[in-house]
């Protein structure tokens, strides 16, 4: 599904560049759970923001589902990110004057669904995330672990073709971080849902099946993890 071909990103810091992805090169199938760690300033949230499509100023290709997109128009490339990325971030990120359900609803009304047709299908997600009566209740209201879900659910709802989690647990107590990760685990292993997951943390690393380490832009490790 995904194939990056000797990637390379640098920024330009005034009249110097940085170098802050190096020759990478990786595949990911659909149905994998990935995890990749790397100590900070590595360049792991630089990745995900190439395979997320949000950021495609960088050199090589990145070949997704067979197809090279480097060529497509702006608005085609949100189109494809709107549909095939389901995004988990540390914060959150939810409206906050907006219901669950309003937070939760908006990548099927991106994609054209009404709100009618697309209530039953946020109510499915929220109740695989544990969370079925929160639908008209603000984030306000949720402990960080149910905003998380909500989260989580507004990342699957729209079954894209894979969720980009960038320390999603790294706001919160390892009792919460454990009960997230098994949700990630169950949608992977349950629904086939491709995760590729940052972390910094070892043990929220231990629930992908394959752990890739980066460092210093470069991919250093990538290896199967035993069970
Ligand atoms: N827009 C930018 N312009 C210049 N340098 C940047 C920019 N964004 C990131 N960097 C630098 O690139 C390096 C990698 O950043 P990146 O955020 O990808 O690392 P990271 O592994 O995600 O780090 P962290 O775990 O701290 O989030 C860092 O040294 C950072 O300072």
């Amino acid at each position: 599904m995904i194939n990056l071909k000797n990637v390379n990103k640098y920024y330009q810091n005034g009249d110097s560049q940085f170098h802050v992805l190096k020759n990478i090169n990786l595949s990911i199938d659909s149905g994998e759970f990935v995890s990749i760690m790397g100590p900070s300033g590595a360049g792991k949230t630089s990745l995900i923001n190439v395979l997320g499509f949000i950021d495609r100023s960088f050199e090589g290709e990145y070949q997704f589902d067979g197809q090279s997109y480097d060529t497509i128009d702006d608005r085609t490339l949100s189109r494809l990110r709107n549909q095939s990325v389901g995004f988990v971030f540390q914060n959150f990120k939810l409206i906050q004057n907006n219901t669950i359900l309003e937070n939760v609803e908006l990548p099927l009304l991106y994609g054209g669904m009404s709100k009618r047709e697309a209530k039953p299908i946020v109510l499915e997600a929220l109740e695989k995330v544990g969370l079925p009566n929160s639908a008209t209740k603000i984030p306000n209201e949720l402990s960080g672990g149910q905003q998380q879900r909500v989260a989580i659910a507004r990342a699957i709802v729209h079954k894209p073709k894979f969720v980009l989690a960038d320390e999603p647990t790294g706001a919160l107590d390892s009792k919460t971080s454990s009960e997230i990760m098994a949700i990630f685990k169950k949608l992977n292993e349950d629904e086939g849902t491709t995760v590729l997951l940052v972390t910094h943390d070892k043990r929220v690393s231990e629930y992908g099946d394959r752990l890739i380490t980066i460092f210093d832009g470069a991919i250093t490790s990538d290896k199967q993890v035993e069970v």
